[in-house]
Parts: structure tokens; sequence; C-alpha cells
């Protein structure tokens, strides 16, 4: 490298580009801290309500400040007429992540504050989208399978009401906590690159539904949370049923063969492993037992262990959320837009943090073309 040439850092790999007081990732620890508290001990016993609260707010919620919030959030939770009108005007064949993205362009649009990104008005914004995700991921799935919108039930808590207006029923426990545990876990994780997105919207004084609209489409990506989407289509591929560890071995030779990426697998930041991985697997396993489909462990289990054995490189949050949500009778198509759900809160918090302490984001790039020429 000559003095003239500066260095790349292609993908931004390694290179630390503002502060955070969102989340802290440690991958020497394997950590994931959500304002100070370790994820795993917000899993094990806080709604999805709480932790959306501490991330914006960046205290765990009084018992007055939940029962304000909840109260906002379930009287806003219904599916827009003009949203609904809009979505329906959409192909069956659109993917659910153009669905919702759109969705959240037009609650843009049709809020007469998108403009106002002062604190309170940011905040308002986000409690409104955090209500109202849930109710066109749900309608979207519905109607594709030809089903009518249901409503939300107030007597519901978030993870409960999502179930319910997507299945017209409320499931066991079981099922409505390993749902409540991967929000949890899918809400936040630093400068990801749908939040970096985010980041650089907000950065030019864009707006918080511009920027959120931006964040689901960087999210969609294969790379990024479409991962979760793309393992269950790998499973499909090597098929559920017996004999599933010599299957997925040979699913593997191949795939690594022809030089494909495997979906679930590998992380940015963490490389002895996904902090997350343990807990939502545990969810998943409860799942297993619950449905009676120890066909889908072992699955998860036989390509696990041939990845490592290959490899060396370990699963992601997308490799035990996938195969939870399939359980759980969501189609594949909308395992992405379920982590749009989770991730406005996070989102959202850094949209807020940056407009606090703002900057334009603009790097600078090294040219390579033709030097300076003349017709
Ligand atoms: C919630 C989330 O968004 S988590 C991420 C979800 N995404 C996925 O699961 C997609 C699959 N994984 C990947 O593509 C990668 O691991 C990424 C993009 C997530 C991170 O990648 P990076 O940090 O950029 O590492 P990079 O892609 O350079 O990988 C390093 C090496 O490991 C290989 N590698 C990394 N992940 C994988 C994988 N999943 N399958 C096969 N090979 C992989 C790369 O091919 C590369 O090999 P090479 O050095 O021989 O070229
Ligand atoms: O941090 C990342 O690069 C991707 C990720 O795991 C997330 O956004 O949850």
């Amino acid at each position: 490298m000559t003095d003239t040439q500066p260095q790349i850092f292609k993908g931004l790999a390694g290179v630390v580009v503002d502060v955070t007081a969102v989340s802290k990732v440690n991958p020497e620890t394997n950590s994931l801290l959500y304002r100070g508290y370790p994820v795993q001990e917000l899993a094990a016993s806080k709604s999805f309500e709480e932790v959306a609260l501490l991330l914006w707010n960046g205290e765990l919620p009084t018992a007055t400040e939940l029962a304000a919030f909840t109260a906002i959030e379930r009287a806003s939770r219904g599916l827009d007429p003009e949203v609904k009108l809009v979505i329906d005007e959409l192909p069956l064949t659109a993917h659910p992540m153009d669905v919702v993205r759109t969705a959240v362009s037009v609650l843009g649009a049709l809020d007469a504050t998108t403009a106002d990104t002062s604190p309170a008005g940011n905040l308002a914004k986000s409690m409104l989208l955090f209500a109202k995700v849930p109710a066109v991921v749900a309608y979207d799935q519905r109607r594709r399978h030809g089903e009518d919108v249901i409503e939300p039930r107030a007597d519901l808590d978030y993870s409960a009401n999502f179930l319910w207006m997507t299945f017209g029923e409320v499931p066991d426990a079981v099922v409505v906590d390993a749902f409540r545990v991967s929000l949890i876990l899918y809400a936040e994780h630093s400068f990801n690159a749908s939040t970096f997105t985010a980041r650089v919207i907000t950065s030019t004084l864009s707006d918080l539904y511009s920027a959120v609209t931006g964040a689901i489409g960087a999210l969609k990506g294969a790379l990024h949370g479409g991962a979760n989407e793309a393992v269950l289509h790998i499973f499909t591929e090597i098929g559920f049923g017996p004999d599933a560890e010599r299957r997925s071995k040979e699913w593997l030779a191949a795939a690594l063969a022809e030089k494909r990426k495997i979906m679930g697998f590998g992380h940015r930041v963490y490389k002895k492993g996904d902090s997350r991985v343990p807990t939502m697997r545990d969810s998943m396993v409860r799942l297993t037992e619950y449905y009676d489909r120890p066909d889908v462990l072992e699955l998860y289990n036989g390509l696990e262990a041939a990845m490592t054995e290959r490899t060396g490189i370990l699963p992601n949050l997308d490799y035990p959320s996938g195969p939870a949500f399939h359980l759980m009778g969501f189609d594949t198509l909308t395992f992405t837009p379920l982590f749009v759900a989770a991730r406005v809160t996070g989102w959202t918090a850094h949209i807020m943090e940056q407009t606090a302490s703002n900057a334009l984001i603009r790097p600078l790039s090294a040219y390579n073309g033709v030097d300076e020429r003349h017709f």
C-alpha cells in the first residue's frame, strides 16, 4: 500500500463508527446486554412490552409506566382501513417483507405528524409502529390463505394477541412463551446492517417511518434477517423424516461443494457462537416436545453437527428461530416479518439515539475508475 491509497474496510468490517448505549454485543464473553441487562435474564421473565420500554427509555418501566404504555398499545393495535386497502391491492405473490415495508411507508404517509422528530414525537411513533406491525403481518399471512382479518383482543398481551390475530386462537402457554422469547431475542443487536441503515437515514434528518421502511429493506436480505426463512427452505430441501443425520451430512457436502452459503450459520461479530442461540434453542426444543416433532430436532441437530464438523461455523439466532416459527404454524414467508415486528423496538431506539446526537453519516470512498480523460 502506498501513502496515497487509503486502507479500505470492505463491508465496514471491524470499523467502530459511533457509540451506542442501547445494547452491547461482546463476542469475547459471548454476551448481549440490553441497556446493561443480559438478554437471557430479560427473556426468562420479562414481557416484550417491558423490553420495548427498556430499549426506548433506558430503564425497565415502573408498574404505572407499563400500565400507561399497555393502554396505548392495546388501543392502537387494529389494522387501519387505509393500510388494509393498500395491502388488498398487492398481489398474493408479493413477499410479506414487501407488504410490511409498504404498510410502514403508508403509515408514514397517513400520519400528519410524520415530520415531528422531537423525542416525544419519535417515541409516540415508535409505540404506534410497535402496536401496528403485528396486525399487518398477521393479516398478510391470513389473506394468503384466503382468510379474513381478525380483530385484536385488548385482554391479551402483545405476544398472545399476535398469535390470536394470526391463527384465530390463543395457543397453549408453551407456544406463547416461545414466541415471547423469540421477540425479545430478536429485539436489538447494536449496529447490524438494518439498524445502521435506519441510522443512516435518520442522520439526514429524515423521519422515523422512512428510517424503519429502509431498515425493513435491509433486513429482507438472506445475509441478514432473511436467513430465518432460508433455514426452513434448507430443512425442506433436506427433508424431515428418519435418518436426518446422514441426510444432513450428504446435503451439506453437496451444498459446500457448490460453494453455497449455509443460511443460519456464521456471524459478522460472533465467531465463537451467537449469545442468543442457547435460549432460542431451548424454546425450540420445548416446541418439538409439545408438538411431538422429534424429527425437527433431529434435523436441527444433524445439520448443526455436520456444519461444525465440516467448517467449524456455528449457528446464529436465525437457525433455531426458523424451525420454532415453523412449529408455531407460521408460513415460512412470514418468518422475516416476525423479525421486523421484534426489531422495530431496537431500530426506533437507535433512531432516537441518532437524533439526539446526530452527525450526517457520509463515509469516503477511494476511486478506482479510469484516470481523468476527455472526449
Ligand atoms: C440475525 C442475523 O442477521 S445473523 C446473520 C444471518 N445470516 C446468515 O445466516 C447468512 C449466512 N451467513 C453468512 O453469510 C455469513 O456468516 C455472514 C454474512 C452472516 C457473516 O459473514 P462475514 O463476517 O462477512 O464473514 P464472511 O462471509 O467473510 O465469512 C468468512 C468465511 O467463512 C465462510 N462462511 C461464513 N458463513 C458461512 C456460511 N453460513 N456458510 C458457508 N460459509 C460461510 C465464508 O464463505 C468465508 O470463507 P472464505 O474465507 O473461504 O471466503
Ligand atoms: O448483528 C448482526 O450483524 C446481525 C444480527 O445478529 C442481528 O441483527 O440480530
